[in-house]
């Protein structure tokens, strides 16, 4: 039997885009896994020019959702719900691949949404910045939205229901019009409306200027865990059904919202979520930059609440604003239960 130290393990890695396929010990699968940050400049370095002769497949940039087609770990039988390239700790543990996403010399700016610039070195809380800033238009945040007491109620609301398995190691609870993205079709008829804590949390929103008009017609609950390698690849929402405003609350635990732009990779923007913490991703931020969750940043449990409005398409003198009429009807009894 082979000694499990010596043991290699083949990975495939995206550097810059490209796939290369390595063969890396245990120790080291463990730290890709992790996305820990020497090993990854160590194996960029080792690939080093070689990467660009390898042969590119699969791009790992997409619009979330957009996924039906792919056949799921479950579909085969498996232990998870991640299709394609994406994969959890569970799927991997049983010999699925993993991808892992390298940038090569990326510059991490660091948001502050107190002087709202990103910056190259933040050196501690605001004003405590220095380096070089780039503006980075289209986000919000409300530190401490919720209170403690609020957050525990809505937990125990929200663990009232069940969740189903998304990808990438995610589980999640979802309030809204069945979506196909691809036939640009929406059904509603397993939809019941938001949960009834929403109601509360909506008014509390439209109280602050750039939310005073929101009107939500969907809600995501999304749980991460480090247990499961949970994470969620760079991406854009939808913009045929999905508004301009999406509008978080982070429950449970902080983490970074990442966001890149295909155009300039030598760029990687992190935006905090800090526990309790409403966050609004609008403008350039929604449209020009995709976000990502990274594995390596989700420490403990997480839940993210997300609300998302209707876009033009459904709105007012759009060609669709019956739909999004009904939509609205049902979203705002504030009655429902998470669909199947
Ligand atoms: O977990 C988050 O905050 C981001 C989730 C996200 O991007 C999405 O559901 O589209
Ligand atoms: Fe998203």
């Amino acid at each position: 039997m082979a000694d499990s130290s010596t043991e290699l393990i083949d990975i495939t890695v995206s550097i810059d885009g490209k796939e290369v396929q390595l063969q890396v010990s245990q120790d080291i699968y463990q730290k890709v896994i992790q996305k820990d940050q020497a090993t990854l400049d160590l194996i960029c370095a080792s690939v080093g020019e070689n990467s660009s002769k390898q042969q590119s497949s699969q791009d790992l940039s997409n619009v979330v959702h957009q996924e039906d087609s792919e056949q799921s770990c479950q579909d085969k039988g498996k232990v998870c719900a991640c299709k394609g390239i994406r994969t959890c700790s569970l799927c991997e543990s049983i010999g699925k691949e993993s991808v892992v996403p390298i940038k090569k010399d990326a510059t991490i700016y660091s948001y502050c949404y107190q002087c709202k610039k990103a910056w190259s070195t933040a050196t501690g809380p605001h004003p405590q910045h220095s380096g070089h800033t780039i503006d980075f238009p289209g986000i919000y945040i409300q530190e401490n939205f919720i209170s403690e007491d609020e957050e525990s109620s809505i937990m125990s609301d929200i663990y009232k229901a069940p969740f189903i398995d998304s990808q990438s190691g995610r589980r999640k609870q979802d309030f809204g019009p069945k979506v196909n993205f691809k036939k640009k079709k929406l059904k509603t008829a397993n939809f019941s409306g938001l949960p009834p804590f929403s109601k509360d949390l909506l008014a509390k929103m439209q109280a602050s200027e750039i939310l005073q008009d929101f009107i939500p017609v969907e809600q995501c609950h999304l749980e991460y865990t480090p247990e499961r390698g949970s994470a969620i690849d760079p991406h854009f929402d939808d913009f045929w059904v999905w508004g301009e405003r999406l509008v978080t609350i982070n429950l449970l635990s902080d983490t970074e919202l990442c966001f890149t732009m295909d155009s300039k990779p030598d760029i990687e923007v992190h935006v905090p979520m800090n526990r309790r913490s409403l966050l609004v991703v609008y403008g350039k931020a929604r449209t020009v930059w995709k976000h990502a969750i990274h594995r390596s940043d989700i420490k403990d449990k997480r839940i993210a609440v997300t609300l998302r409005e209707l876009s033009k398409e459904f709105s007012k003198n759009g060609p669709r604003e019956a739909e999004g009429k009904s939509l609205l009807d049902i979203a705002l009894t504030f009655n429902g239960v998470p669909v199947a």
